[in-house]
Formats: structure tokens, sequence, C-alpha cells
């Protein structure tokens, strides 16, 4: 039987909805049984038993459908044989997918698009039991450039917001298809902060580049926290203007989810100097060597500050 040659992404953005929710059982899971099988990758680079057993369960569940889908996972791991198939359905009476996903999106060259998996974003958080910025990350590439996203938080409640109160974790999902409008989404900017400028970076990796990049921006707000994810999220739900890496860390996995969702908003990710992030398998391009820059808005103003 011949593998088909193209998808319809309202059924693999589906397919990875629950995937997403479903790697949060197993992630909370995880972090419950106190065990979590701490592994360094590298110095200052955790892998978990949390890390893996999502990874293993997205992939291996993708592949029930689409055999020969190119993916692209943060972790390095054998990918089992799973039977159960994912649901293709939970969008297809979806009144704004429906209304407002481009018509090309309804039937895809498989070869042309990537996905990549981050299947824990900020596992170091993790490890130190600050989980509220963990995350596990989907994104769905085309020819290069993000066009779905989903993100989906273990540790938050209703709200999404972050919470120690182990019963309020019923975990939230944000998923996106450029084009189409985005549900969920909140406006997160504390009324002490409106007019401001709140800059937000990394909690752990702080550098010489970085304050350049916060001198340059003289932000009225440094924020820092874990997790690239997270960051993002906060740019797109307005409790940050800018969120600036301008140095190598982040990887590919960190970004294409939630620069999907980012595009649906009207917000922009490019390197420091504005060239746009190409989404690839090429080992060589994983790493976002020169750094990132996400905004919603005055993207331009930023590389300009950054760049003068
Ligand atoms: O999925 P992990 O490995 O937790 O992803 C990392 C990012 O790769 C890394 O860039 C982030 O560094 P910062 O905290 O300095 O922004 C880290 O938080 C995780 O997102
Ligand atoms: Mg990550
Ligand atoms: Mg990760
Ligand atoms: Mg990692």
């Amino acid at each position: 039987m011949s593998l088909p040659t193209t998808l319809n992404l309202l059924e693999l953005t589906s397919a990875c909805i629950k995937l997403a929710q479903e790697s949060g059982d197993i992630i909370r899971e995880v972090f419950k049984s106190g065990s979590l099988g701490i592994e360094m990758k590298s110095v200052d680079d955790p892998m978990t038993k949390a890390d893996l057993l999502s990874q293993q369960h997205i992939i291996g569940s993708l592949r029930t459908i689409w055999k020969d889908l190119n993916i692209v996972g943060e972790e390095q791991c054998e990918i089992p044989v799973i039977d159960k198939r994912p649901p293709i359905d939970l969008l297809l009476n979806d009144k704004d997918c429906i209304e407002k996903c481009p018509e090309e999106f309804k039937e895809l060259p498989i070869e042309d698009l990537i996905i990549f998996i981050d299947p824990l974003d900020a596992t170091r958080e993790f490890t130190l039991g600050r989980v509220g910025c963990v995350m596990t990350l989907i994104g769905i590439s085309f020819r290069g450039k993000p066009i779905a996203g989903i993100i989906y938080q273990p540790f938050v409640d209703c709200n999404g917001d972050a919470t120690t109160d182990q019963s309020q974790w019923v975990g939230r999902t944000i998923w996106a298809i450029v084009g189409v409008p985005v549900k969920g989404i909140k406006d997160k900017r504390s009324k002490d902060d409106i007019g401001k400028v709140l800059l937000v970076t990394t909690a752990s990796h702080f550098n010489d580049r970085v304050q350049q990049a916060v001198d340059a921006i003289k932000p009225d707000k440094l924020l820092r926290a874990g997790g690239a994810g997270y960051k993002s999220l906060m740019v797109i739900e307005n409790q940050a203007d800018v969120y600036v890496f301008p140095t190598v860390g982040s990887k590919l996995w960190d970004i294409c989810g939630p620069h999907a969702i980012l595009l649906a908003v009207g917000g922009k990710l490019t390197d420091p100097k504005g060239n746009d992030i190409i989404y690839s398998t090429n080992p060589e391009k994983i790493e976002n060597k020169n750094g990132i820059i996400i905004t919603i808005s005055n993207h331009q103003k930023y590389i300009d500050l950054l760049n003068n």
C-alpha cells in the first residue's frame, strides 16, 4: 500500500494537540513520582525520564498515522512502536478553522513539512521543582516557515497561572494555525505596567551580550525567567514587550511552536539583526547561533536599538 504524499494540517494539528496534552499527563506523573531519572547530556543540560517518555509518546503516536513525516525532537532516543492512533478530527468542526484556514493547508505535501518537538521545555527548572515555566512545545513548519504551533502547560491552573497546589494542575493548551484566530490567549499585562517597556530574558545564562542588549533597549523593567517557551508566551500574552537572547542557546525546537502562535497573533521572531529564522532538518541549523528576539509589535524599533 503506497503512503499518502499529502496531509491535512487540521488533522495533524488535532493529533498534536491531543499528544501535547497526553505528554502533560506523563510529565506530571513523573514529577509527582519524585524520581525524575536525571541524566546530564552535557554540563548544564539535563534530560529526565519525563523528557524521554514525552518525546517517545508524541513521535511514536504520530508515526501510527504519518510514517514518513520529517520529525525533529530534542532528545536522542529510540521511538517505540505505539498502536494507539491520535484523534485527527478535533478541529474538523471548529468554526474559525473551517472559515479561516488557508485552503492550501488542507493538502500539504508531506515532504515539505518538518515537525519540531520539545517534549519538555525548561528541564533545568523542572529538576529544581520550579515547574511553572515547564511546557511541551510542538511546531509545524512548511518550506522553512512555521504554520502551526501547540503549547501545553502541565503545571498551571484553569487560568493558565502557575500554582504549587498540585490539585489545581489542570493544565492549559494554546494552539494556533497561522491565519486562523487564536483562542485562549490572555492579556496578562498588569495595570502598573501599562505604557512601560518590559524586557524578558534568561534567568540562568546571563552574559555580557545579554547585558549589552538590555543597555541598548533600556527597558523600564527587566524580567528574568526560565524556559524559552515560557518567555515567548510572556510576549504573546503581553506580560513582556520583548524577549531577547542575543547569543547561542536556544534551538529550533524551542521556538517553532511559539513562533507559529506568535505569527498568528501578529508578532515577530527573528535573529537580533532582523533575519528570519529558517526551519530546517540540517543539524548545522538547529542552534539559533546568533540568538533570537521576539516581539508582539514594534519589532524593527528593537532591531534598530540593538544594532545602532
Ligand atoms: O528544552 P530545554 O532544554 O529545557 O530548553 C532550554 C533552552 O534550550 C534554553 O535556551 C533555555 O535557556 P534560558 O533559560 O537561558 O532561556 C532554557 O530555559 C530551556 O528553555
Ligand atoms: Mg527547550
Ligand atoms: Mg526540552
Ligand atoms: Mg533540553
